[in-house]
């Protein structure tokens, strides 16, 4: 076992007070001395604990509105000596500094306060200096000192002191100061990124202290794990773990429900991050059934999501699939039981999905950092480039087809009718490839494209597509225009009766 430090002397400093009270009764118990500050003292004092105000060492009160008061060498002398070197023994007894061998800070809640929207002064104020440098300060001497940056790490230090009748492991103090310097560089990049907003192009500052280990990554040779909050995101109510196909299926799946809103029923099946099945019906039983009817193949080991409450009618037919997850923002009590019957399926109830923001990865030695696509456009703002219009159904379709062209992986063409998704083609090299891809599949299923809408995520190079198209029984297009030869497109939909609206957003996804 490694050595064991005894702990005689504390100094607390934490903005939350809540749950010091079990270290205190624990340092009650060794006859720790502890030293703290203000409000910390205050709360020791009234938990009936003694304690020494830092301004009995250091001879000056906390100043500048608390913006400085255990900034002082002896405070930091205490902290930073060194128990085995000479010389720091013989400075600290010629200043008179006692060693402090246990630090506990909770830091100034600067994040919080920024998502409070509370003024810039507030949030400058919520800068926390003193406690940040007792958290670096007590993590780089962890020979002797063992620091506490978190309450998350309060359970670590009680356990140590139990075990060690009121000491520490080196074991314990390296793990603690590791943990320290994970609270301290997070916090600082927190306050970087507040300060750097708007500044893209300085530097890439990422940090997340939330994850979950994995049991591989892509496949099973790759070490993986995730970084994130998984729990403020669903409740898993069954199933196994996720995995890392598991995570990159579900992102897909809720970001293209998302885009439909939660108005009217609409069922995702996904698979390797595109949708092979996809509707919007008047209840989720007929969005499930038209979902799946789009590619009742592909479905099998699917991800499925929908926008509303699972009902029993539903799970009951859901349930007829082998699928690997189903998400939905909740699930009638009997239809749980049933979509629970087979224990590894996993079941999420949606809590939040907040997404980041921006798209973080990795290419050749660094970052590619870009906005998520959060564009969708509405029929209201497609800009009509034919003789014919489109029908009101046509632009619904149209509509709805561009949103799942958006989230479908590029080259793609998506072909929709009456509000599902009949084919897509996907990741192809060529637009051409794409669609003949999608017509083929659709004829798979016996879906008739007379009267259906095309999606194109990008512009068309050549009227090729839609000569296609047409032959197939299409009946009007959408796509983001902006080719130098789009005129020989719209002409070719002039003369053979199409419509084809221009959205001006290109929605690539690679
Ligand atoms: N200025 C300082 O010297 C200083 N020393 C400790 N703090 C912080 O003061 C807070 C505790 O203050 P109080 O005990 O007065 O409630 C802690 O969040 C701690 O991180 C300080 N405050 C900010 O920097």
């Amino acid at each position: 076992m490694s050595k064991v430090k005894p702990v005689r002397s504390a100094l607390i400093s934490v903005f939350n007070k809540e749950g010091l009270e079990p270290i205190l009764d624990e340092l009650r118990a060794h006859d720790v001395a502890i030293y703290s500050t203000g409000g910390t003292q205050k709360f020791i004092e009234d938990y009936g604990c003694e304690v020494i105000p830092v301004e009995a060492l250091t001879a000056y009160p906390s100043i500048l509105g608390g913006r400085v008061k255990t900034l002082h060498p002896k405070i930091f002398g205490g902290i930073l000596g060194r128990r085995e070197n000479d010389s720091d023994i013989q400075e600290m007894q010629e200043y008179q500094i006692p060693e402090i061998d246990l630090v506990i800070v909770d830091l100034y809640p600067f994040e919080d306060t920024v998502a409070q929207g509370l003024s810039h002064q507030e949030i400058i104020e919520k800068i926390d200096i003193g406690g940040i440098s007792l958290i670096r300060g007590a993590a780089k001497n962890f020979n002797d000192v063992a620091i506490v940056a978190s309450k998350q790490q309060y359970g670590d230090l009680l356990d140590s002191l139990k075990a060690h009748q009121g000491g520490t492991t080196e074991e314990v103090r390296r793990n603690l100061a590791t943990s320290a310097f994970n609270v301290s560089s997070h916090y600082d990049t927190a306050i970087f990124n507040w300060f750097n907003q708007g500044n893209n192009g300085s530097s890439l500052k990422l940090s997340e202290t939330y994850s979950t280990p994995l049991r591989y990554g892509e496949n099973p040779h790759q070490a993986a794990a995730y970084y994130g909050n998984l729990d403020a995101c669903f409740e898993q109510l069954n199933g196994k773990e996720l995995s890392y196909n598991n995570l990159l299926d579900l992102d897909a799946a809720l970001a293209l429900v998302e885009d439909f809103g939660t108005e009217k029923p609409v069922f995702a099946v996904i698979k390797h991050n595109n949708a092979c099945g996809f509707a919007q019906r008047n209840s989720v039983l007929e969005a499930w059934k038209d979902a799946l009817a789009g590619d009742p193949v592909s479905a099998f080991g699917g991800i499925l999501a929908c926008n509303q409450k699972i009902d029993k009618a539903t799970a009951e037919e859901v349930n007829k699939l082998f699928f690997e997850i189903l998400v939905a923002p909740d699930f009638d009590a009997d239809a749980l039981e049933i979509l629970a019957a087979k224990k590894n399926r996993r079941i999420l109830k949606l809590k939040d999905f907040t997404r980041n923001p921006k798209h973080v990865r990795t290419v050749l030695n660094g970052y590619l950092v870009q906005d998520i696509d959060n564009i969708a456009d509405r029929k209201e703002s497609f800009e009509l480039k034919t003789k014919k219009a489109a029908t009101e159904q046509e632009l619904l379709d149209m509509e709805f087809a561009n949103k799942l062209v958006k989230h479908t992986k590029s080259n793609a063409i998506v072909l929709v009718k009456n509000g599902q998704l009949l084919a897509s083609g996907t990741g192809q090299t060529s637009r051409v490839d794409a669609l003949q891809q999608a017509i083929h599949k659709a004829g798979t299923f016996n879906f008739s494209l007379e009267g259906a809408v095309m999606a194109s995520d990008a512009f068309f190079p050549f009227p090729d597509c839609v000569e296609i198209a047409h032959k197939a029984g299409i009946t009007a297009v959408i796509q983001p225009g902006g080719s130098i030869k789009d005129e020989l497109s719209i002409k070719f939909c002039d003369d053979n009766g199409m419509a084809m609206v221009f959205t001006g957003n290109r929605h690539f996804k690679h």
